[in-house]
């Protein structure tokens, strides 16, 4: 299988370049992507990615980055200048942000996806009534694809649960980029709008973004293995 056909992020999140590289060791670019998120970005800065692409991985910058629109749009140009494959900005940043971002990529050498965060995975309905929202985390996650579809952006995260409802409210190639991902031994941790990797497949996820169901896994490189020969023989 190449990796155009794997939907397989696996997010790097540690704090130290270390442990990061350590864990890619155990995996094929061939098979998966990977991600490099907050913590690992803030501890190591532009380097780890710049490494992680000398080992063929193609990375998901996944800084979600949410300010006015000209912040955003020059931290989104100066992603796209570490030749990332994939950035991500909050949709909640609004429509002149959105279209901000996308003018940024266009215009650059570089094109990484443009990806938008709608609702969080970790945020359920009890989180939406804490902040005194009045819709449910699946309404405001569509409104926020839909936002960012007419903004000329690539695709948006969500929880796979959402995804075949975004899409057929949008284009079927809106990509769907899926984490809360979670095997059916594995426990939920922090997340909370979750789906095993064939049902978020089978829900039009069209990338599923997976950290501890991997890297926790007692065999990293078995973990990814057993969830691509599942999601090919279904
Ligand atoms: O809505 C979101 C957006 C980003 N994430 C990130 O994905 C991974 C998930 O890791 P797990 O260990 O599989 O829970 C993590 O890096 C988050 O920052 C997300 O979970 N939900």
């Amino acid at each position: 299988m190449g990796l155009s056909m794997s939907p397989i992020i696996v997010a790097l999140d540690y704090p130290t370049k270390q442990a990061a590289l350590d864990m890619a060791q155990q995996l094929d670019p061939e098979v998966c992507r990977v991600k490099v998120g907050k913590e690992l970005f803030t501890s190591c800065g532009p380097a780890i990615v710049e490494e992680l692409q000398q080992k063929n991985f193609e990375v998901f910058l996944d800084l979600k980055f949410h300010d006015i629109p000209t912040t955003t749009a020059k931290a989104v140009r100066a992603a796209a200048n570490l030749g990332v494959w994939m950035v991500n900005v909050h949709a909640s940043g609004g429509q002149r942000m959105l279209a901000a971002c996308r003018e940024a990529i266009d215009k650059s050498p570089h094109k990484p996806l443009l990806i938008a965060v709608t609702v969080l995975t970790s945020m359920d309905s009890s989180d939406f009534q804490t902040l005194g929202y009045t819709t449910t985390p699946e309404e405001y996650a569509l409104a926020l694809a839909k936002l960012s579809y007419n903004c000329g952006v690539d695709g948006i995260v969500c929880s796979a649960f959402e995804a075949s409802s975004i899409k057929n409210h949008t284009h079927k190639d809106f990509l769907t980029v899926t984490p809360g991902i979670r095997l059916k031994e594995n426990s939920l941790d922090d997340q909370r709008r979750i789906m095993t990797p064939v049902e978020a497949v089978k829900n039009n996820a069209d990338y599923l973004v997976i950290g501890r169901p991997v890297t926790q896994a007692k065999s990293p490189s078995v973990a990814v293995q057993n969830i691509v020969k599942e999601l090919f023989s279904f």
